[in-house]
């Protein structure tokens, strides 16, 4: 017997190992049905980093992220976490490597009949087992972590729209996560919140060493704390640009790029 077959599914299933590279996306095709939403992406994600995805609304930067969770299927390509191809791995493999991941939605959905507590401590109460005493202290340190100690008896009600995302953050880090995913971390928020969001989000790369992927638009936070990303575009629906926000502001010659984080109009755009 030849070792042909099983060095083709080798090279099939393994990123090329770069120690650096935690997360690739390989000639990525997604969409829903017979509708493409982006097609041919390529790129990679530092370990530590923190990578954002941006482009125009619309344009698919939520299924992007959307497919990097595990809740979308790529029509074709690879993603890896590592050196797995997430896509092809057995599912309760996949389902271990999700585990890695802390996921903060635009809208944190809390469970409303629950405490702020109860709603950091459900993670850790599903998937490990930790007994009840140590889930409140881990419970503690969490909400203190985002700076909402004094909130673990209050319900999802009583908070503000910056604490409820505070709590959600608390929640996504309860597993101590490799790497967290923020769709649009500070839609919603005014000004200072959201920097503040911002600072949180970076000490805890600095703190952690947590790999922070995020879905965002908002350029001061694209600016201020991103140190890599790709630009999507949604009129060609592949990526058109890759690199830091900044990098990409002051050297892209792409005129879709140049508008956007120099917030122009476009001469034929409304
Ligand atoms: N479940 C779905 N079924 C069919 N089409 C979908 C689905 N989810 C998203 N889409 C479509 O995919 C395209 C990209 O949507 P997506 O939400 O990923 O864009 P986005 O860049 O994140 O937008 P925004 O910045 O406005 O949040 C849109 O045309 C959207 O209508």
């Amino acid at each position: 017997m030849t070792a042909v077959p099983n060095s083709l599914q080798a090279a099939e299933n393994s990123s090329h190992k770069d120690p650096d590279i935690i997360l690739k996306v390989q000639n990525m095709t997604l969409g829903f049905g017979s509708k493409i939403v982006q097609h041919d992406l390529n790129f990679s994600i530092k370990k530590g980093s923190i990578f954002a995805i941006m482009g125009p609304s619309g344009c698919g930067k939520s299924t992007v992220m959307k497919s990097m969770i595990g809740l979308l299927q790529p029509k074709a390509g690879a993603f890896f976490v590592g050196d797995k191809n997430f896509w092809k791995t057995p599912l309760q493999e996949r389902d271990k490597i999700s585990r890695r991941f802390g996921v903060l939605f635009q809208n944190p959905a809390l469970w409303s009949s629950l405490t702020v507590g109860e709603n950091v401590a459900l993670p850790l109460q599903m998937f490990t087992k930790i007994s009840p005493q140590n889930i409140r202290k881990l419970v503690a340190l969490k909400l203190a972590l985002v700076g909402l100690d004094y909130a673990i008896d209050l319900y999802p009600s009583e908070l503000s729209g910056g604490m409820r995302k505070r709590a959600g953050l608390a929640r996504a880090l309860a597993l101590d996560p490799d790497v967290l995913f923020f769709d649009e971390p500070s839609a919603g928020l005014d000004p200072i919140t959201s920097k503040r969001l911002d600072d949180l989000i970076l000490n805890i790369r600095d703190g952690l060493g947590t790999t922070i992927v995020m879905v965002s638009h908002e350029l001061p936070s694209l600016f201020s704390i991103v140190d890599d990303g790709v630009f999507l575009d949604a009129e060609t629906k592949t990526s058109i640009g890759l690199g830091a926000p900044e990098y990409l502001k002051e050297h892209s010659t792409n005129p879709i790029i140049s508008a956007f984080m120099n917030r122009e109009r476009l001469e034929n755009n409304e």
